[in-house]
């Protein structure tokens, strides 16, 4: 396993408050690693440090191999990037903005086919300042994915995306998994870092509290499942760590089917929320 992104002890301070305190990370190469915390942990932060866009105060980092503070164009070229605030291109038509910032890359994408990805054909010729937000946002991702990187940062990249939009966006990034893009994304979508993320950080108050695939994070793997049914006309419920004996010693009762049968397991959500609230409890306390 290569890594292709790495960082140690990173901290960054705006005046006395710590935005991040002392991060370590490592993503994989062809790892789609998600940053989850909530407003104000530190994210964009992270991810604009990493990508060289910001300074830090200390800590280590490498980035395809290179410290991203010393990086030169070459490395550049090799990252795609894209930022929580849209980029502004509102002189030009969707088309050009896609073909030009293509054209500053050695190894970009053909730009109708990056538009037919991100579902921006019909809008090639709209001026960019015409895009509703979602339609915008499309774009971003397409000025981000467009010159073939090897790691791409997308800072909560489906941010307005009506629902088919994000399925749509979900098979895009899965589709540059498979061709070997490493990508680095936060999100306040806990669905799309469960359909998205090998695994998921958790930063609170810039400290990275958790870091698991997002089927075992906070013991989810572990957690009670919640098993539902109907008898005699009434709700019934039991939680139980054994949900497969449970439910096969009630089948032996009902002599077959169970009425109105349900297992429900916490979701990434669920286990996320109590993460960052005994977090803050934590906190807090000191
Ligand atoms: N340029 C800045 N100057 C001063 N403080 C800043 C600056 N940028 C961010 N901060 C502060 O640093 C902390 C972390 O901000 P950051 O934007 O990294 O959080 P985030 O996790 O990305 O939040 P969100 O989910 O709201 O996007 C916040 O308390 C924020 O107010």
């Amino acid at each position: 396993m290569t890594t292709a992104l790495r960082a140690r002890g990173l901290r960054k301070n705006y005046g006395d408050a710590a935005a991040l305190d002392g991060v370590d990370l490592d993503v994989a190469t062809g790892e789609i690693f998600a940053l989850l915390g909530p407003n104000g942990a530190g994210k964009s932060t992270a991810v604009e440090i990493l990508e060289g866009l910001r300074d830090r105060d200390s800590g280590e980092v490498s980035v395809l191999g290179t410290d991203p503070a010393r990086a030169d164009h070459r490395w550049r070229a090799r990252i795609g990037v894209v930022l929580q605030e849209a980029r502004d291109f509102t002189m030009l038509r969707v088309g050009e903005a896609v073909r030009q910032f293509g054209s500053y890359y050695p190894a970009h994408r053909d730009p109708d086919e990056v538009l037919a990805a991100v579902g921006l054909t019909e809008q090639t010729r709209t001026l960019t300042s015409r895009l509703s937000g979602g339609q915008r946002r499309r774009l971003d991702v397409a000025l981000g994915i467009v010159g073939g990187p090897e790691l791409l940062f997308l800072d909560e990249p489906t941010t307005g995306f009506d629902p088919a939009a994000r399925r749509q966006f979900w098979e895009l990034i899965r589709s540059l998994r498979s061709s070997g893009t490493t990508v680095l994304l936060t999100t306040h979508y806990l669905d799309e870092a469960e359909a998205l993320a090998d695994r998921v950080g958790v930063l609170v108050r810039g400290r990275l509290v958790e870091v698991a695939a997002p089927e075992r994070l906070g013991g989810r793997d572990r957690a009670e499942a919640v098993v539902t049914w109907e008898e005699d006309g009434k709700r019934c419920e039991q939680a139980t760590p054994e949900p497969t004996r449970f439910i096969a010693e009630l089948a032996t009762l009902f002599h077959g089917e169970i009425p109105g049968l349900s297992v429900v397991r916490p979701s990434l959500e669920d286990i996320y929320l109590d993460l960052i609230g005994s977090e803050s409890e934590h906190e807090g306390g000191r």
